[in-house]
Formats: C-alpha cells, sequence, structure tokens
C-alpha cells in the first residue's frame, strides 16, 4: 500500500504538467486527496468520508494487500492498484478510463513493469512488428508473475503485424530530409546499407496499381512526391513537398485527390501473423488486436480459428486503420470483441483533418453495439522527447475522454521514450479531471438508446442495465454491484456510462481480465454461488471488512439468477441497498 500511496503522490507531483502549482511535497495525507482535485464541489460528505480513510491506510499491512488473485474462498479478488486508488480517492474518484500502455526497450524491466502497474496501466500491448517472440515471452511471463505475486491484475494483448505492404525504408537509423525537386527511387530491390536517394519498400509488388501522375504521401504528410516515371516495378519520383523520410516510412497513393485502392490480395493475417497468434494462445494472453483489418471476415476467421484452439476465451480486437476498413465499418465493428481506433495507420490513408470526426464516429457506434473502444496513437506523441505534453496533445486526450472511448493507449511514450511513467500519469489525471467535471456539469451525452438484443431475455437484460443506470445516477448511490459470469451485464451498465463505479463480481478470472478494458468497471475475483443473495451479502461484507465501503453507503445491486430448481424462472432484479 505504501508503494500505490507513494505513485499517487508522484501523480499529484504530475499536476503541475497540467499547469497547476498547488501542490505542496510536504502536504499530509488527507490534503493530497483534495490537491488531487478529484473531489466534488460541494460534497462534504465525500470529502469527509476519504479523509477518514485515508487515515486508515496508515494501519493497512503492505503484506497483506499483496494477494494472490487467485479466488480464494473469502478473499476479495480486487487488484492491488484499484484498491489503492479507492481508499485514496473514494468511488467518485476512481478513473472508468482504461489505460492501455505499449511495452518496448524503454519499460520491459520487471521494475519498470510494476512501476507502470502501480501508475495504473490495466492493460500492456506488445506489438510483434517489433522484437522478437522470445522478448515478448519474457515480458508476458514478467506481467504473469507480477500479477501472481503482487496482487496486480494487468491483461495482456498482442498486436499483430498484419501485411505491412506500404513500407519504405532508407537504410539510415534516424530521418533522412527530403529537398524540394529532388528525385527518389523507390524500389523492391534489396540491398545492404543505404544508397542515396533511394528507399526500398518491403514488398515486391508495392507499385501494383501506381500510375506516372500519382501522387506519393509519406506517412500522411511528412513529404510528398509525384510519380515521373516508373519502370518495372520501381518509382521514379520527384519530392514536390519537402519534409523528412523515418526510418520505415509508409506511403498511400493517390489520384485527383483520391486515395488509389489497390488490391494486393495479401490476407489480413500473414503466416507470421498466425505464428504469432499461436504464440499468444500458448503464453495465455487476453487480447488479441488485428492490425489492417478491412472486411468482417478476417476477425470472423480469427474467432473462430481461436474457439477450436485456445481453451480460454480471448477476445479479437479489430484495428481501424484503412480506409476499406471505414467502408465495413458497422460489420467489423459487429463481428469484433472491441475496435482501437489506430490513428497512426489512418492518418496515412486519409486526410488527418477528417480524422477527429472519424474517431467519434467509431466511439458512437462501438457504444451502440456495445464494444469495447481503445483511441489509440499520438496522444502524447511529444513526450517521447520531452517531459510535458504540449496543450493541444492535453487537449486531445481530454475529448476521447469526453467522447467516452473505453480506454486511452500510449505507443512510443511508453515502449521508447523517456518520459513513459509520466506520459501514463499525464494520461491518468487527464481522463479522472475530464470525467469528473463531465459529472459535475452532468454533460453525459446520452446514448442514443440502440436496442441490441433480439429475443425477449436479452431485451430484459439490456433494459434492466439501462434502467439500472439512470435510477444509479438520479439517486447518486455510491457504487453498482454487478454478479456476472461472463462479463455480459457489467458491459451492458457500462454501456451507459453511469455515475458510480461498477464492481464486476465473477468467479471467472478471463472474465475479470477481459473487462480490464471496460470503461467505469472494477473487477474482482470471488467465489460465487448459485444463491443471489448469499453472493450480495458476502461481497457486501467482504467490501466492508477492507473498509471499501461504509455504513451508510448506498449501493444498487443488479443480479441474475439462473433459474434453479427452486426458483425455476431465471430472475433478474435491480435493488437499491443502503449500508448497515
Ligand atoms: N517491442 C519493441 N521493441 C522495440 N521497439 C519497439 C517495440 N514496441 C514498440 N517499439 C517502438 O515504439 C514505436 C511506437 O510503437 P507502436 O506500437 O506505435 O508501433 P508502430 O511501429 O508505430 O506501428 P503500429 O502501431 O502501427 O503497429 C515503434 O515505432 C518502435 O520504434
Ligand atoms: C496503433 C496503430 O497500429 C496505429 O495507430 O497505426
Ligand atoms: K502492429
Ligand atoms: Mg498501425
Amino acid at each position: 500500500m505504501a508503494t500505490v500511496l507513494k505513485s499517487m503522490a508522484t501523480s499529484a507531483r504530475n499536476l503541475s504538467l497540467l499547469g497547476q502549482s498547488s501542490y505542496h511535497h510536504s502536504v499530509d495525507l488527507s490534503n493530497r486527496v483534495s490537491n488531487l482535485g478529484f473531489c466534488f464541489k460541494g460534497d462534504e460528505k465525500w470529502k469527509r468520508k476519504h479523509r477518514v480513510k485515508v487515515r486508515a491506510i496508515a494501519e493497512v499491512d503492505v503484506e497483506g494487500l499483496k494477494r494472490s488473485s487467485v479466488a480464494l474462498e473469502g478473499s476479495l479478488g480486487l487488484d492491488m492498484v484499484s484498491e489503492g486508488e479507492l481508499m485514496v480517492k473514494g468511488f467518485r474518484g476512481l478513473r472508468k478510463t482504461k489505460l492501455v500502455c505499449t511495452v518496448g526497450p524503454a519499460c520491459s524491466s520487471l521494475e519498470d513493469l510494476e512501476k507502470m502497474a502501480l501508475g495504473g496501466m490495466n492493460v500492456a500491448r506488445l506489438n510483434m512488428c517489433h522484437g522478437s517472440r522470445e522478448w515478448h515471452r519474457d515480458v508476458i511471463r514478467k506481467i504473469k508473475k507480477l500479477n501472481e505475486e503482487k496482487g496486480f491484475a494487468v491483461s495482456v494483448m498482442i498486436d499483430t503485424e498484419g501485411s505491412q505492404i506500404h513500407v519504405v525504408d532508407h537504410g539510415a537509423a534516424s530521418s533522412v530530409k527530403v529537398e524540394e525537386d529532388s528525385i527518389w527511387l523507390f524500389t523492391a530491390e534489396r540491398f545492404e546499407g543505404t544508397r542515396p536517394l533511394t528507399v526500398q519498400a518491403s514488398y515486391p509488388g508495392f507499385s501494383e496499381g501506381i500510375e506516372v501522375g500519382d501522387e506519393l504521401v509519406i506517412d500522411g504528410g511528412m513529404s510528398c512526391f509525384v510519380v515521373i516515371e516508373k519502370t518495372g516495378n520501381d518509382l521514379h519520383c520527384k519530392c514536390i513537398d519537402a519534409g523528412l523520410f523515418l526510418p520505415g516510412a509508409k506511403f498511400s497513393s493517390w489520384r485527383d485527390g483520391k486515395l488509389v485502392r489497390r488490391n494486393y490480395k495479401l490476407p489480413t493475417l500473414s503466416t507470421k501473423d498466425w505464428a504469432d497468434i499461436n504464440f499468444g494462445i500458448a503464453e495465455g494472453v487476453d487480447f488479441f488486436a488485428l492490425s489492417f483489418v478491412n472486411h468482417a471476415d478476417s476477425v470472423k476467421d480469427l474467432k473462430n480459428y481461436l474457439s477450436g484452439k485456445s481453451t480460454k476465451p480471448i477476445k479479437v480486437l479489430a484495428k481501424i486503420e484503412s480506409l476499406e476498413s471505414l467502408h465495413n465499418l458497422e460489420e467489423i465493428v459487429k463481428a469484433s470483441d472491441g475496435i482501437m481506433v489506430a490513428r497512426g495507420d489512418l492518418g496515412v490513408e486519409i486526410p488527418l483533418e477528417q480524422i477527429p470526426t472519424v474517431q467519434e464516429d467509431i466511439i458512437r457506434i462501438c457504444r451502440q453495439q456495445n464494444k469495447s473502444v481503445i483511441v489509440a496513437s499520438q496522444l502524447l506523441e511529444s513526450m517521447v522527447e520531452y517531459p510535458t505534453p504540449t496543450r493541444a496533445e492535453v487537449a486531445d486526450i481530454s475529448e476521447a475522454v469526453r467522447q467516452y472511448a473505453d480506454a486511452l493507449m500510449l505507443s512510443g511514450e511508453s515502449a521508447i521514450g523517456s518520459f513513459g511513467q509520466k506520459a501514463l500519469a499525464v494520461l491518468d489525471m487527464t481522463s479522472s479531471r475530464m470525467e469528473s467535471w463531465s459529472r459535475e456539469e452532468n454533460r453525459q451525452s446520452l446514448l442514443n438508446h440502440h436496442k441490441l438484443g433480439a429475443s425477449l431475455p436479452d431485451c430484459i437484460t439490456e433494459q434492466i442495465c439501462n434502467c439500472a443506470v439512470e435510477m444509479a445516477n438520479n439517486l447518486g448511490v455510491d457504487a453498482i454491484f454487478v454478479y456476472t459470469k461472463h462479463g455480459h451485464m457489467a458491459s451492458l451498465l457500462s454501456r451507459n456510462r453511469p455515475d458510480p463505479p461498477i464492481f464486476a463480481f465473477t468467479d471467472d478470472e478471463n472474465t475479470r481480465m477481459a473487462l480490464n478494458l471496460q470503461w467505469g468497471v472494477v473487477p474482482l475475483l470471488v467465489d460465487l454461488s448459485d444463491e443471489a443473495e448469499s453472493n450480495i451479502s458476502k461481497s457486501v461484507d467482504l467490501m466492508k471488512s477492507k473498509g471499501l465501503i461504509n455504513k451508510g453507503d448506498v449501493v444498487l445491486v443488479v443480479s441474475d439468477v439462473a433459474p434453479t430448481r427452486t426458483t425455476p424462472m431465471a430472475l433478474q432484479s435491480i435493488q437499491v441497498k443502503t449500508i448497515i
């Protein structure tokens, strides 16, 4: 717990990143809470309550909190970071937006991974474009070790390489300047080292469908060329907009202001990707993020493959990063368990000014379809090099939070940057701040209640969850409790983005890890029986014994009871309980 508090103090210090200077290093813990800025204006009851809790922390046994994540009889399988956060910030202060961090050489040691977990990393992403399988295996095992030994619950996501066909490289380690009117050769010929004014393409057929007069846009606008001659597969191009070539640059080709769609007939999942997927299954990862998905079929193929091959249910996220995928968006969302708005590659294929609206559309569709959605790429790009974010980056993060994305992702900021933990703290602070502002100002953009369920039982479940959230918000309850086997009810509650946090009690480890991507859900691993009432009273007692809920707290309980011999009907209910 001492470490949790230390990490929170670090977060508080990082407030100065956002232009606040009111934090003093010597404040006592109760001041620290209010300095974190998470209190509700005028919510005296809330402030009093949490000062009391904060004082109690000093007496908590550190070892006692580093529990195993195994569901033991009577244990409250709450991860230690949520537990610490709850004690310090209270129900309303819990961050609802989930945080995904790409693990790379800058944060792959056990110590750094532990710091990231303490800093609020919910999901660790491994990008199979980089590093060897051995390197990734080592990272996955370190994360599992931390989960088991230190009481974290960080999920693991594998992001596939995909068929990267539109990549060119100049062979140098850093960027190369491109002068206006200079003539460059784009070739698929393989050679070692560098050649002046030459870039190597990653795929022999890279220039198929490209004609003289087409424009080649590098990395969404880092530089721009026009094709002046085509010999065989090679392209001779003149720079018409000076700029830079980065290592492994991506390009798109344009004709008459429109993207030239090239049909390479390459599968979304390459042979290497399938091998990486088998690797992920063997290592027991929780999510696969599928790069360059164009059609729902590739998602369905992978899901079918997993259902036959993997003993644990692994969630499949589709990455939206091509123009094609935007044309098939609804189908792709339906077929997937979630979506990543992969703004990096998307910005190579669509004009940058379209990204904000596309992002908002994708988030809305995902919420309607009840699918998790991650906003990714360049959230804090400047922090790869600098210790503070730009104001524009903080505004971008806030906007994604205001749109109610489930999760935000760090890429290079954590993988190779010098300030990964600080970047994570900025995500944490900025999202918490925007969440509390949205609540205070009651600015929830009400979800246009898109009906999901087809069968009557599905419709009932959905309506119960919609009504439960409306009740929870109107009554101002402190927390929502839900008992769930596969996480479905928890996700239906999350979809409505309620004010109070959703504590999802499950006895399934895989459900617990999958819920790590769901907005506002705190998953807990507990033993559950068939008796709803006994589950409720047991979990309330456990939460009370840990000091996580107190006398006078009001909890809205959503339960779903399967039919038994004594009650032959499925029974779903909403109860409001005041803790006594
Ligand atoms: N495992 C790793 N080993 C070495 N470098 C890495 C690793 N993971 C990420 N990086 C570095 O961090 C940068 C940003 O990571 P990110 O995951 O966004 O990759 P990317 O190459 O931009 O592609 P994409 O996200 O589209 O697959 C990469 O360009 C790479 O330099
Ligand atoms: C994350 C990713 O793949 C992208 O932004 O392109
Ligand atoms: K990738
Ligand atoms: Mg990408």
